[in-house]
């Protein structure tokens, strides 16, 4: 079926297509991927948009020494598939698979590894500069979106590649599309650029006329100065990157791959930072995708002919229960504002920017931008709430420290994707956000066990005074009751059951599920337990943690997040300073990355899951083999 692409194994394989080959192979990939994500899920639209680009790149560029760096990498299918790992694809992003980003494990082709946005420029000059220091000759590519252009760090990038002059390629791969509609002053002038394309193969030609403007006396040379300026500035595309020294080639059709070649060997050949402007369209080839690129952005398994999702799921996420709640509340209080660094859809948040359009924020890819701008809000009276995904917020983190959290600033941080996140794997798990928030005075740390308790605490927060984070997964948020009395107070937990004294299992957030399936298993074995859905992980309830261990057997703490700098760590730490020293053990994630995998294998494979944490405790109840043994002997 696939006369073309089956014969290539290697980028090796590409050199001997003609340039019509070419274009059956990029057509042939195109139905690959559909074939392969409509049952895998992954990042669709995004490669569907850069076939020919990056058949063009390996036409020009050795990847086995010249080395390119993917930004955000979730556009790195088709270099997978040229790099040899085609036959991986039908395990792309599942459990011990093939992973959606570049690895440097995966393979010789993969060069810097990826997932968070706005970071290539920055590898890609690192490694270029220690290239000129070893004195060797290769290429460096960064490949950069649109949407990852407005991150803050790719803007430092360019400010120094621009003065550093290195040798050095970016490609900027422009489809008009963050992950929703890319936003911004920087978006804008792109599309400008975009609307000039006829210049940009005169553009030699109007340098030149320029430079022909006869200087007649010193006067007129400074006239002629400034009339050049402004005919460059009108007429040549991407003069912005110019004049921070970086030569800008572009706009080229990035689905024509002679031209995309053509661009890139005039970008191998200059001397210095180049960057070639490169157009294409998001989701290209498949009519849903091209219609609707933000839904197609991140896909689950779906029916190629409808485009319809094959589990829909009529269940509410956490993500919902925020999005409505924030509506909610913002009904009656013209204080409230929402903040998004560019996933207004994703955090859910996307319904209050269509109510509320002048109180709504999307700030692109910027982390730290969106944190400092609601501290600025807070401290003029709003009170803001950016919802962004933990994994994300650790850009920001001196930001909640310095502007926020020093000034005691109410505003409210919503953390989703809280806990492992499944197919996106190390680079996205969110589970070291209590880690690096609790070390920060002032601030206040929750986790709901349900959408109802989501719902009462995003109204605690608007009441607390302080800066409030609350924390919660990609999950179904189960019971989400907006009508419920339910109060949060502060530093308060909540005693869920209380079967006995056998052991005390001290539960944050949503995992308390799992917790709770386990103390009626244990039940039915005979151990009584007591358990506590803690809802605060800072301040802790010192008081309910004290008195409840100091009268258990054994004390248990469950949390979906790293162990260090968790919440059960938290508790140790209470219970040692009052000299409480029972057996303690800890459900967490050890010092390790946590790949990928849905969440149910990753809490199995970490014994997190009601089976595996009831056996735990049971198993502490019976007396060691190892022991018997001794005895025996
Ligand atoms: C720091 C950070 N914030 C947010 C994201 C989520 N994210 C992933 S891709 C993306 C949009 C990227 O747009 P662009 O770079 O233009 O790539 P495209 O998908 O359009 O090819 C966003 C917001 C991220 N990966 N990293
Ligand atoms: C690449 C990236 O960072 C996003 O596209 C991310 O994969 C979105 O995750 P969700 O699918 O959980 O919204
Ligand atoms: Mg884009």
């Amino acid at each position: 079926m696939y006369k073309y692409l089956t014969n290539v194994n290697s980028p090796d394989d590409l050199k001997e297509l003609d340039e019509m080959e070419i274009e059956k192979l990029a057509n042939e990939i195109r139905f690959f991927l559909l074939e392969n994500v409509s049952k895998t899920g992954g990042h669709l639209a995004s490669n569907l948009g850069v076939i020919e680009l990056t058949l063009a790149m390996h036409s020009v560029f050795d990847t086995t020494t010249d080395k390119i760096v993917w930004d955000v990498g979730h556009q790195s299918y088709v270099h997978k598939l040229v790099t040899g790992r085609r036959n991986q694809f039908e395990s792309l992003r599942q459990y011990k698979g093939l992973s959606g980003f570049p690895k440097r494990g995966e393979s010789v082709h993969d060069h810097f590894e990826t997932g968070h946005s706005s970071t290539s420029i920055s590898a890609a000059l690192g490694i270029a500069t220690a290239r000129d220091l070893s004195n060797e000759t290769y290429d460096v590519t960064a490949i950069i979106g649109d949407g990852a252009l407005s991150g803050g760090m790719a803007f430092e990038a360019l400010n120094h590649v621009g003065q550093n002059k290195t040798n050095i390629n970016i490609i900027l791969n422009d489809n008009e599309m963050s992950i929703s509609e890319n936003t911004g002053g920087l978006s804008q002038y792109l599309a400008k650029v975009r609307a000039m394309p006829v210049y940009s193969k005169v553009k030699g030609d109007v340098e030149a006329l320029i430079n022909h403007i006869p200087a007649v006396g010193k006067s007129m040379v400074k006239t002629a100065g400034k009339a050049k300026d402004s005919i460059k500035y009108f007429f040549v595309p991407g003069v912005l990157f110019e004049e921070i020294g970086i030569t800008y080639i572009g706009p080229i059709d990035g689905h024509d791959y002679g031209r995309i070649q053509e661009a890139l060997k005039r970008a191998k050949a200059i001397k210095g930072p180049v960057l070639v402007h490169v157009l294409t369209k998001k989701g290209k080839g498949y009519i849903h995708a091209e219609e609707r690129p933000e839904k197609y952005h991140g896909v689950s398994s779906f029916d190629i002919s409808t485009g319809k999702p094959l589990k829909a799921s009529n269940k509410v996420s956490f993500s919902k229960v925020v999005g409505r709640t924030l509506v909610e509340i913002a009904e009656d209080n013209p204080k409230i504002t929402a903040i998004t660094a560019a996933m207004p859809d994703g955090t859910g948040i996307a319904e209050f920017s269509e109510k509320f359009p002048q109180r709504f924020f999307d700030v692109g890819i910027a982390e730290q931008h969106a944190v400092t701008l609601a501290a600025g809000q807070s401290v003029a009276g709003l009170h803001p709430f950016f919802a962004v995904y933990s994994t994300f917020l650790q850009r920001g983190f001196d930001q909640v420290l310095h502007d926020v959290a020093l000034q005691n600033l109410p505003l409210t941080l919503l953390l989703d994707r809280a806990g492992v996140v499944g197919a996106d794997g190390e680079t996205h798990q969110g589970i070291y956000d209590i880690g690096y928030l609790s070390l920060i005075p002032n601030l206040q740390i929750l986790s709901p066990e349900n959408g109802t308790e989501l719902h009462a605490m995003i109204k605690y927060s608007l009441e607390a005074k302080a800066p409030v984070a609350i924390r919660y997964p990609k999950a179904d948020a189960r019971e989400c009751d907006f009508n419920s009395d339910i109060k949060i107070a502060k530093g308060k937990a909540k005693i869920t059951k209380q079967y006995g004294d056998d052991v005390v299992v001290f539960a944050f957030g949503p995992i308390h599920k799992n917790a709770e399936e386990a103390v009626e298993k244990l039940r039915e074995q005979n151990t009584n337990a007591t358990l506590v859905n803690l809802r605060f992980a800072k301040p802790l309830d010192q008081q309910t943690i004290i008195d409840l261990s100091q009268k258990a057997g054994r004390i248990y703490t469950i949390e979906d997040h790293a162990l260090i700098g968790g919440v059960g760590s938290h508790i140790v730490q209470v219970l040692n300073e009052h000299q409480i020293s029972k057996p303690v053990y800890r459900f967490g994630y050890p010092d390790h990355f946590i790949h990928q995998g849905s969440i149910s294998e990753i809490y199995q494979e970490y014994g997190m899951d009601a089976e595996a944490i009831a056996n735990k405790i049971l198993s502490d109840a019976r007396p060691k083999l190892r022991n018997v043994k001794s005895f025996m002997k």
